[in-house]
């Protein structure tokens, strides 16, 4: 089976050297051996962690103790294992910031993100939310829209791949919840650390940007299943099995940009297409599982194609029954997002589930906080939802309510705060 959607440390070699769980025990370890329930004594409780801590660090499972790097290549929060909360955060400059109050934003948001992935408290005013839980995973992912550039005065540095979306047919925008000059991702697989990150990245756009909008995700809990499976959506899908993996060799040109890229402050960057999806749970449930199945062109159980085998087989989109119908359909979603029939078309899918409540007319406001990756959206997002514009079988079970597109610059060197080559370069 695939690994929880996203390839985790086993899967990813250099995933070992952007996450640890403390004190010098490794991931891989951890989950080969004490797995999800493995006590890490003093991890991050200790000198490292809260300072003020009493003497008795509180014992963590490597669940708590595991940490993610902040100062890597590429930013945290993308290539990581989907995590069990996620917040995604849109902010605006607010009137009369510009381009050093957001320098500043930028430089105080990186060293508290900083802080809160080693497990650390953001400052002296921190509220003691985390304490106990440990880095917990958490990743803190900065990016900015294509309103950020004329705000600051630095339109110039705008890559031409933050250009606008095209409108698809299928669209059902909420201007109000889509873009926004800066967007934050925070993920964390305890929800006390990733609502702690929320507030003290809230708290520190003090008056330079405030809340354009806020949507809150979920996924199941890393450790819940005795080995590590690809997640399910809440349609009850396999969601990720055929996402692209770091081990192939294309995976780094498919996902982000070239070091030698222009604008250069993009260097081992990448995109993010942000799509808040309502699932049309009402309906979708009525159908029968075969009718979901073809809908997608994959079992439910196990993912497996439709032509056969296991989650891993190729599909083969040629087999037909006996009646000499195509046994994956034409327009299944599984079909038709592949990179073979989207002239090579991919990106790395990374959502959360969300539910926000019941409607007003009675039904559940649920889906999926789609996030995904590419070093190009006009090579990965684009000519996919472009086609799933055309005849998408599940087109008729979701709804496209919010929309953003944002350039997510490579990694801060040590000592460095994240965007600093566009803010200062
Ligand atoms: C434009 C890109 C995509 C949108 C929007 C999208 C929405 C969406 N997808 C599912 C469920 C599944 N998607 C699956 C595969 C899949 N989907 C996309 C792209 C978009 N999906 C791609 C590129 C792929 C992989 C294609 C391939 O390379 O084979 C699957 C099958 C399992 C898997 O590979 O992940 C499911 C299930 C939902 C529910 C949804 C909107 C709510
Ligand atoms: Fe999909």
């Amino acid at each position: 089976m695939a690994e929880q959607s996203l390839p985790v440390a086993d899967q990813d070699a250099s995933a070992e050297e952007k996450t640890s769980s403390r004190p010098g025990v490794s991931r891989r370890a951890l989950l080969g051996t004490a797995g999800a329930t493995g006590l890490v004594l003093g991890a991050a409780g200790g000198a490292a962690g809260y300072a003020a801590a009493p003497a008795a660090a509180t014992p963590l499972t490597s669940v708590g103790s595991t940490e993610v790097m902040f100062h890597v290549k590429h930013q945290p929060g993308i290539t990581d294992g989907l995590q069990a909360r996620g917040h995604l955060v849109a902010f605006d400059l607010t009137p009369g910031a510009g381009r050093k109050e957001a320098a500043a934003l930028l430089r105080r948001w990186s060293e508290t993100a900083r802080r809160l992935m080693a497990g650390e408290p953001s400052g002296s005013d921190d509220t003691d939310v985390a304490r106990d839980a440990g880095p917990s995973s958490l990743t803190v992912t900065f990016g900015f829209g294509h309103s950020f550039f004329s705000r600051t005065g630095l339109e110039k540095q705008r890559p031409v791949a933050l250009d606008p979306l095209p409108d698809f047919s299928s669209d059902r925008l909420d201007k109000s919840r889509s873009d926004g000059d800066l967007w934050v991702q925070i993920g964390a697989n305890d929800a006390l650390v990733a609502f702690h990150a929320l507030r003290a990245i809230q708290k520190d756009a003090g008056s330079a940007a405030r809340v354009r909008w806020q949507m809150n995700g979920f996924n199941r809990t890393p450790g819940a299943t005795a080995h590590p499976m690809t997640a399910r959506n809440l349609m009850g899908q396999l969601d990720g099995t055929r996402n692209p993996k770091p081990s192939e060799p294309d995976f780094d040109k498919r996902i982000f940009v070239p070091s030698s890229a222009t604008p250069s402050w993009m260097a081992n960057g990448s995109y993010a297409v942000v799509r808040r999806i309502r699932m049309l749970l009402d309906d979708w449930e009525k159908l029968s599982l075969g009718a979901q199945e073809a809908v997608i062109g994959r079992r439910k159980a196990n993912g497996a194609a439709l032509s056969g085998g296991s989650e891993t087989t190729a599909m083969d989109l040629e087999k037909t029954d006996a009646k000499g119908d195509l046994v994956v359909p034409i327009n299944a979603h599984a079909r038709i997002t592949r990179p073979d029939q989207n002239g090579g078309a991919a990106m790395l899918r990374r959502p959360f589930s969300f539910h926000d409540g019941i409607d007003a007319d009675g039904v559940p406001d649920a889906g999926l906080l789609f996030v995904c990756w590419q070093a190009d959206p006009l090579r990965g997002f684009v000519p996919v939802q472009r086609k799933l514009d055309r005849g998408d079988a599940l087109s008729q079970f979701i709804r496209h309510e919010s929309s953003g597109l944002f350039a997510v610059p490579g990694g801060a060197a040590q000592g460095e705060y994240v965007g600093q080559r566009l803010l200062e370069g």
